[in-house]
């Protein structure tokens, strides 16, 4: 185990300002691998050039415990020689699971309906208008990686067409498996009912859907987003949900966790989850076994099993 490979050492700093001074006490010298959860970002902020200079320079290897991984500058730990690993496929299911539990939650105008009647006026003085069936609507996906290639069969069992935008095409036996047709970015956001962001939040991705991307897509439309908050322009959001563009929106993530932009809070069409796309007894498993899995193979072969692909040249 771990435990007998290594000296475990345990931060106990609350904030950024304190987690700086431990490091530089030399708290943590002679250490190689750091454990880091999506939560202490609250408490470091992002582990960017300054907390990388504050850390003693025999870290070698970040294993972070989660999919998404922006909250961790990569080129700054490769310019440190620091590898970095994430947890891909261990999320697929949960976060795919949320995802289609959005997609059908604002369809059908859910969270009206469930709000009005936890304030014991059943479906509410004006009724939820009438919601939408996913059987023969367009599904565009954003970003084919795991989940979305996961939220693809689930929503082909809900009778959806299957289309997707992503950098690099699938091969033809798996686009043919989950039945996605290949469409470039412009025609995903003209031809989609329901549009689901799977992608990976990085420099190239910030706000990739903005007020221009609203503009071209069909009136009416349904939004989902898992992926990352940063990914998408929510004032632009809350404008296009105004509009009458975006007709409903389903949110597990925000621009500024746990801040939620008060025209998302206060609109019945958007469906607000506060970031549960993985939390499970089963998907967290996956993601600790997964995590301590690259911890033991950093310390046992100095490599990691799932380095990010920023890296994998390291
Ligand atoms: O794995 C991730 O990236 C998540 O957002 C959930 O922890």
């Amino acid at each position: 185990s771990v435990a007998s490979a290594a000296d475990i050492l345990t931060p106990t700093s609350m904030d950024r300002a304190s987690f700086l001074a431990e490091a530089s006490s030399g708290a943590f010298d002679g250490c190689t691998v750091a454990y880091r959860t999506f939560e202490s970002f609250s408490v470091t902020g992002k582990v960017d050039a300054e907390l990388l200079s504050a850390l003693p320079p025999s870290l070698r290897f970040i294993c972070h415990n989660g999919a998404g991984y922006d909250q961790v500058d990569v080129p700054a730990c490769t310019a440190r020689g620091i590898h970095v690993s994430n947890t891909p496929s261990a999320v697929d299911d949960a976060t795919a699971d949320m995802g289609m539990f959005l997609l059908l939650g604002a369809l059908r105008n859910l969270a009206v309906g469930m709000a009005s009647l936890r304030t014991g006026h059943w479906r509410g003085a004006t009724p939820p208008a009438l919601g939408h069936d996913p059987q023969g609507k367009v599904l565009g996906i954003l970003g084919m990686g795991g989940i979305g290639r996961n939220m693809a069969k689930k929503a082909l069992a809900f009778g959806m067409k299957i289309r997707y935008s992503n950098r690099t095409r699938l091969e033809p036996a798996v686009e043919k498996e989950i039945e996605a047709e290949y469409v470039d970015f412009k025609t995903l956001l003209a031809e989609s009912d329901v549009l689901s962001l799977n992608l990976p939040l990085n420099p190239s991705t910030r706000r990739i859907i903005s007020s221009d991307e609203f503009a071209a897509m069909k009136k009416g439309i349904t939004i989902v987003n898992t992926a990352r908050g940063g990914v998408m322009d929510e004032a632009a959001l809350v404008e296009a949900l105004s509009s009458g563009k975006v007709s409903s929106v389903g949110l597990d993530v925000y621009e500024e966790e746990p801040k939620v932009h008060p025209g998302l809070l206060e609109n019945p069409r958007v469906m607000l989850v506060p970031h549960m796309g993985t939390y499970t007894v089963e998907t967290h498993q996956k993601m600790e076994e997964w995590t301590i899995s690259n911890v033991a193979m950093a310390l046992e072969s100095g490599r990691l099993q799932s380095i990010v692909p920023e890296q994998s040249e390291m």
